[in-house]
C-alpha cells in the first residue's frame, strides 16, 4: 500500500507548510480536505484493484472452445434439460427446460412474472452458467464456442438497448462496416426513415436537412448517451436497425413493457414479418398481440416448460394456460381470429 500511503505523508508535510502561511482553522480545513481527498483516491485505487483482478469474461471460456467461422448457418436451437439457479440456495429458475426452435421459426415466450422467461434469453447468452443441461445451436453445444463468437453471432434486443454518445452512424455501424445505403436501407425497414427517401438520402447527405424534420435523415444526428434524447420506442428501433445490418440468423427479443408506444411497437413487429423470414426468432413477449402470429408460443410456469404449440392450438384449448391468459388480457376475440389467420396462412404455404 505504498500508493495509499505517499500521499498521507505529503498531506503532513503539506500540513506544517501551511500552518506557517494559515490561521489554524484554515489550515485544519485544508488538512481535512487533502485526508478526504486522500482517502477517495485510496477507495478508487482499491476499486481499480478488484476490477483488475475480476476474471474476464471470454477467459470463462472453456478452454477448447472455438470460434467457428459462419455460425451458426441455420439458427436451429434446442435446449436439453437445462437447468439453471442463479445461486446454490436459490430454486432454480429454469427446471429441466427442453424445446427445440426449427430454422427460421418465430417463438413467442409468454408467462406470468418470475417465470423464466428472461432466463432462457440469459441462458443462450450465457449471461448465466446452467448447472445442468446443454443447448445446440446448429448442432454445436454453445459451452464450446468461445463467448465472444457466441454474443457476436446472435442479436439481442433488450428493453433498454445499449446507445453511445456519438451519432446515428456511429451507433448503427460502430466500425465503419457499411455504406451509407446500407445504414439508410436499415433505417428504412425498421421505419425510422421513409423508403422512398433512401436513394435521395444517399445521394443528397449535406441537404439532407431539406428532408422531413427527422433526425434519422441525417447519420451524423447526435445520439447522447443511452439515447437520452430518443424515445424508448426509438432506441429499440435503432436496435434493431443495427442487428440487421449484421444479418444475423439468431434474434432474441425482450419487448419492451407497456412504456413503448403502440405504434413503435407496430412497427417492430411489422418489420420482423416482413424482412426477417429466415431468422430464427425468441420474443418474450408483455403483449400477446405482439406474438399472436408467431410459428410457435412457448409458455413458461416456475421455470418450466408447460406448453410448447401454434398459438391457435393452444387458445382453441380451454384447458391450456395460454387460453388463459389470452382470457384475461380483455382481447380474447382478436387474439382468437388473429391467431387463426395466422394458422390458416402457415397451412396454406405447408402444403
Ligand atoms: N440475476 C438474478 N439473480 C437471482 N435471481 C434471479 C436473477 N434473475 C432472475 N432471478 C430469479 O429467477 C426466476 C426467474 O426469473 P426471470 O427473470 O427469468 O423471470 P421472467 O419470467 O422473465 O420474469 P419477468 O416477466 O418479471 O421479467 C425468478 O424467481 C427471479 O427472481
Amino acid at each position: 500500500m505504498i500508493i495509499a500511503r505517499a500521499p498521507y505523508l505529503d498531506a503532513g508535510l503539506a500540513g506544517i507548510l501551511l500552518s506557517n502561511a494559515f490561521s489554524f482553522t484554515e489550515t485544519a480545513q485544508w488538512i481535512i480536505k487533502v485526508f478526504s481527498g486522500v482517502e477517495l483516491l485510496m477507495s478508487s485505487v482499491e476499486r481499480i484493484k478488484e476490477y483488475i483482478e475480476v476474471p474476464l469474461e471470454f477467459s470463462k471460456s472453456n478452454d477448447s472452445a472455438t470460434s467457428p467461422v459462419d455460425w451458426p448457418q441455420t439458427g436451429e436451437i434446442e435446449f436439453k434439460n437445462l437447468s439453471l439457479r442463479y445461486s446454490p440456495h436459490s430454486s432454480k429458475a429454469l427446471d429441466n427446460v427442453s424445446f427445440k426452435v426449427r430454422t427460421g421459426t418465430k417463438v413467442g415466450i409468454v408467462g406470468r412474472t418470475g417465470a423464466g422467461k428472461s432466463s432462457i434469453i440469459a441462458a443462450i447468452y450465457r449471461l448465466s452458467d446452467w448447472e445442468s443441461g446443454t443447448i445446440i445451436i446448429d448442432n454445436k453445444d454453445i459451452k464450446c464456442v468461445s463467448l465472444e463468437c457466441l454474443r457476436n453471432s446472435i442479436s439481442c434486443i433488450p428493453q433498454n438497448p445499449t446507445l453511445f454518445d456519438g451519432t446515428i452512424r456511429s451507433n448503427l455501424d460502430p466500425y465503419n462496416q457499411y455504406s451509407d445505403k446500407q445504414v439508410f436501407d436499415a433505417l428504412a425497414k425498421v421505419g425510422l426513415i421513409e423508403r422512398n427517401e433512401v436513394l435521395c438520402l444517399v445521394t443528397n447527405q449535406q441537404q439532407s436537412s431539406s428532408f422531413s424534420p427527422n433526425k434519422f435523415n441525417d447519420l451524423n444526428s447526435v445520439v447522447r448517451s443511452g439515447g437520452s434524447n430518443l424515445s424508448q420506442g426509438q432506441r429499440q428501433l435503432l436496435c434493431l436497425a443495427r442487428s440487421m445490418l449484421g444479418s444475423r440468423k439468431i434474434m432474441l427479443i425482450d419487448e419492451a413493457t407497456a412504456s413503448i408506444d403502440y405504434i413503435s411497437d407496430a412497427k417492430i413487429q411489422k418489420t420482423i414479418r416482413e424482412t426477417m423470414e429466415n431468422t430464427t426468432i425468441l420474443t418474450i413477449a408483455h403483449r400477446l398481440r405482439s406474438v399472436i402470429d408467431y410459428n410457435k408460443i412457448l409458455v413458461m410456469d416456475m421455470g418450466r416448460v408447460k406448453e410448447y404449440d401454434h398459438p391457435y392450438n393452444l387458445i382453441s384449448d380451454k384447458n391450456t394456460i395460454f387460453h388463459h391468459l389470452c382470457e384475461q388480457s380483455g382481447d380474447f376475440e382478436k387474439l382468437f381470429d388473429l391467431a387463426k389467420a395466422s394458422f390458416d396462412r402457415e397451412k396454406q404455404t405447408t402444403y
